[in-house]
């Protein structure tokens, strides 16, 4: 296999490739950009038009997806799978991928959207990185956008495989995009309503991608993840490069269940408390009426939405960030 397929290992190790380009003996071209970043670009006559960004790590504790790309990878590099689109794969996070841990210091995935200009140290380094070697890649004029950025869950979910669709203010989701990802295994689609600081929204708001977030069940150390079944999802990734995936028509979705955001729960000060048990499971129904969590000056959370459910629950987030979504359920008349 060609070394530029091991950009796993050389992230582990923390080192960079001799050799920057290699050619595979199918003339695709693999060309290493930066730490834990490498572009696949397929020989013109084969290139179908798409531009595919691949992310996983941006945690560094959430190894199935980063085990996923890898295997395409290695696939790819060993001439075993032909691309026809261009890809970015990038592992987000390499130091905390190296540590397996979320984060270091500050966690990658609340510094997009410009906010890593507002703060300091080596993962807003990477976050500003990250958008450039995006930006970059998706530079290209007339071609289609799609990014998966993969993540696992810190807790179990009565749903374990879903997505989560950025918003951008005049711009519909797409109900084919939903059927792709229904085909690939996603069992439920969480659509956002306003912006956010999370990477698929920033190559979704300004980069002009169809982009998700992607998650796959639940986080486990490398080599620990047989509890997590990517198998449709790698299919459909398989067929996405190759230029094979079966037509997918935006009829029906096939029993994908559609949620919306009906608040985000900050937590504003080292008072807040939140009341559910510690092993929840995401997708847990709340009662109406139910306190939720309570914060500095007598805020309360309480459930006035019925059907309520709660996704990322999580009272150890710093001040001024998301400790839980409360999602409610949502129709199909809105998408494009
Ligand atoms: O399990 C958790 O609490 C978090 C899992 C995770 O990392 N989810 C992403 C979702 C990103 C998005 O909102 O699109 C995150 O919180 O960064
Ligand atoms: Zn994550």
């Amino acid at each position: 296999m060609l070394a530029l397929g091991k950009l796993l290992e050389l992230t582990l190790a923390g080192r960079e490739p001799a050799e920057k380009t290699q050619l595979t003996v199918e003339g695709v071209r693999m060309r290493w950009l930066s730490e834990g970043a490498l572009e696949v670009r397929p020989p013109e006559a084969r290139d179908n038009g798409l531009d595919l960004l691949l992310s996983a790590g941006i945690h560094g504790n959430e190894t199935a997806p980063i085990e996923l790309l890898d295997r395409l990878l290695h696939d790819i590099a060993r001439g075993d799978l032909k691309p026809r689109a261009r890809i970015l794969f990038l592992f987000g996070n390499p130091e905390a991928i190296r540590k397996g841990e979320r984060f270091v210091e500050q966690d990658v995935n609340r510094l997009f959207n410009g906010r890593h200009e507002q703060t300091s140290g080596s993962e807003a380094l990477r976050a500003c990185e990250l958008e450039r070697l995006a930006a970059s890649f998706f530079s290209l004029p007339d071609r289609s956008r799609l990014h998966y950025d993969l993540h696992t869950a810190i807790r179990g979910s009565k749903i374990e495989q879903f997505a989560l669709y950025p918003w951008k203010e005049g711009r519909q989701h797409s109900r084919l995009e939903l059927a792709r990802l229904r085909a690939a295994g996603m069992e439920a689609v969480l659509l956002q309503n306003k912006p956010s600081i999370v990477f698929s929204s920033y190559t979704y708001d300004k980069l002009a991608a169809e982009s998700f977030t992607l998650e796959l069940g639940k986080a486990r150390p490398f080599g620990q993840n047989d509890g997590v079944n990517v198998s449709l999802l790698e299919t459909r990734l398989q067929q996405i490069i190759e230029g094979t995936e079966p037509a997918v028509t935006d009829e029906g979705l096939d029993g994908l269940q559609l949620f919306s955001v009906a608040r985000e729960i900050i937590k504003h000060s080292d008072s807040f408390r939140l009341n559910l048990p510690a092993d929840i499971e995401n997708f847990s129904e709340l009662d109406v009426g139910y306190v939720l969590a309570e914060d500095i000056a007598q805020t309360r959370w309480i459930i006035e939405e019925k059907g309520a459910r709660i996704i990322f629950p999580n009272p150890k987030v710093k001040n001024g960030l998301r400790a839980g979504i409360l999602i409610v359920p949502a129709t199909d008349e809105n998408l494009a």
